[in-house]
């Protein structure tokens, strides 16, 4: 059977899984880090991606490859297909009053968001494409003129991947294009008046592929002294073991979340919560999500349906910075929250270390309140580090079930969930039992899983075997929110210096 490649170009860091394409078992894996910021030359995403690659032994006899990456990031092109300036990563605050104005330019108030969920799904927020452009044609006038196309991280990497074959070659899907504030997932099209609100003139976009629809063949150059599998398992060279006579197949890729969704498996009935650099709660559905209080953004999958998501800014680098705060590891960390009582004695971290996004805060700072005595101990600081993260995603998880999502099950993945402290403590913030799936690349299963799809055809992706997955159950802890609840609106905002 043939072997095939997904790839998760998230912030952090890039991850490459080989699966086999039948059964999904893991054949190898590799793995390389992303420089830090929210602003970052796509050329490291590239350097990255070939790091991992290398590490997973070469693609030299997988049949298809999917590169699934990190949302909405704005990645410009001029007419030679080079890179304008560094991509502004979906974290990246700077373009919050461009977010502002093209609410107010449909409106404003309920009227403007009402006008943006049905129009393309979401309300502007500072992470989404559209209102990053807004801030470049604003600040960065020159470069702005320069822009030719522009296209998302794994839109730009797939692209690098089949050789960077001009501009008209750029694709993308559904799933990623639903992030950009300039494509419709309810039509299927893109609002190229939208766009050009919000840069001021249309550019070449990526053309919108269907989920399992190729997005061409890898150019093996591309990837130089890096493709020859060197792993065990792999095999020797393009056009041997399992690769297609005609080439390694490119598939559509997708955003990360929407991978995740297809790595898991997420059915009916299953909400996500995903514990990354950021925190996601979503869900797959038959139906479009417009949501114009602005929580719920209504993105689409990656198998035709779609996916209601929400965001938080801040997630797993809560607790890696309670962690250094405490000039503790990760796993001493969870020994601390784990040995303070429920509720830390009272003691609330609010957790916007980055500003927020949901709750639409991109100015606001993080804040801990109920220090006393008694609280100010290194396990009440971690255990309130948990507890904050987890509670900004249960208000999300309320938002999604307000929504109509069907959260019968909570599946928890990203690398926050291999915390034990988070595994144990999230069935008592969110009220429910979560379930965990074996620490893994999710996100580059998916991706997988797609490149699968693209090479053995089908109507739907294939059946992968059950990762197996253990089940948390807690009794529900409601006082730990409603304390959340009384602290999270009180922080200040942070200061221009
Ligand atoms: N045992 C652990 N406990 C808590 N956090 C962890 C643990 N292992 C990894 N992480 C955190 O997971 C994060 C990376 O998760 P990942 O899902 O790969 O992020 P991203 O997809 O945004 O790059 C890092 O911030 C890391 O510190
Ligand atoms: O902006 C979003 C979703 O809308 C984020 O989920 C990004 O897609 C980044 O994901 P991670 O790198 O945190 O997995």
């Amino acid at each position: 059977m043939p072997l095939v490649a997904g790839v998760d170009s998230s912030t952090q860091s890039c991850k490459v899984v080989i699966r086999d394409a039948a059964t999904g078992a893991l054949v190898r894996q590799g793995r390389a880090p992303h420089p830090d910021g929210t602003e970052v030359d796509p050329r490291a995403w590239w350097d990255a991606l070939r790091t991992a690659v290398a590490a997973a032994g070469g693609l030299a006899d997988v049949a298809a490859v999917s590169v699934a990456g990190q949302q909405h990031g704005m990645v410009c092109l001029d007419e030679a297909g080079e890179v304008v300036r560094p991509a502004l990563l979906w974290n990246d605050t700077r373009s919050a009053d461009a977010a502002r104005d093209l609410i107010d330019e449909a409106g404003g108030g309920l009227a403007g968001r009402r006008f943006w969920a049905e129009a393309v799904g979401s309300v502007p927020v500072a992470s989404f494409t559209g209102t990053k452009l807004r801030w470049l044609a604003r600040h960065e006038p020159e470069r702005a003129d320069r822009v030719a196309a522009v296209c998302l991280p794994h839109d730009w990497l797939t692209w690098r991947l089949a050789g960077a074959p001009g501009l008209a070659a750029l694709c993308t899907d559904r799933g990623d294009a639903s992030g950009t504030g300039y494509w419709s997932p309810s039509t299927g099209e893109y609002r190229l008046d939208l766009l050009e609100q919000a840069f001021g003139r249309v550019v070449a976009v990526p053309t919108v592929l269907g989920p399992a629809e190729a997005a061409g063949v890898l150019d093996p150059a591309t990837l130089g002294g890096v493709t020859p599998a060197a792993g065990p398992g792999a095999g020797s060279g393009v056009g041997r073991s399992g690769a297609a006579p005609g080439g390694i197949v490119l598939g559509p890729g997708t955003g990360d979340n929407a991978a995740a969704a297809l790595g898991v498996g997420a059915g009916p009935g299953d909400v996500v919560v995903s514990i990354g650099t950021s925190g996601t709660v979503f869900s797959v559905a038959d139906v479009p999500a417009a949501d114009p209080g602005g929580a719920v953004a209504g993105f689409a999958d990656a198998t035709g349906r779609y996916l209601p998501l929400v965001c938080t800014l801040n997630a797993a680098r809560v607790l890696d910075a309670a962690a250094a705060l405490l000039r503790v590891g990760l796993d001493e960390l969870t020994e601390l929250a784990l040995s303070a009582p429920p509720g830390a004695d009272g003691l609330v971290m609010v957790p916007y270390l980055e500003g927020e996004r949901t709750p639409d805060r991109p100015l606001s700072t993080g804040a801990l309140h109920g220090l006393t005595l008694r609280t100010a101990t290194p396990a009440h600081l971690a255990r309130a580090a948990v507890e904050g993260m987890l509670c900004a995603l249960a208000d999300g998880l309320d938002a999604l079930t307000a929504q109509g999502a069907d959260a019968r099950r909570v599946i928890l993945v990203g690398g926050g969930a291999r915390s034990a402290a988070v595994r144990r403590i999230a069935p008592q913030v969110f009220g429910r039992p979560v379930v965990v799936p074996p620490p893994g690349e999710y996100v580059a299963d998916g991706a997988a899983r797609q490149a699968a799809w693209v090479a053995l055809g089908g109507a739907a992706p294939p059946q992968w075997a059950d990762a197996g997955i253990r089940e948390y159950d807690a009794e529900p802890v409601p006082a730990v929110r409603e304390r959340y609840a009384q602290a999270r609106d009180r922080t200040v905002d942070r200061t221009s210096g």
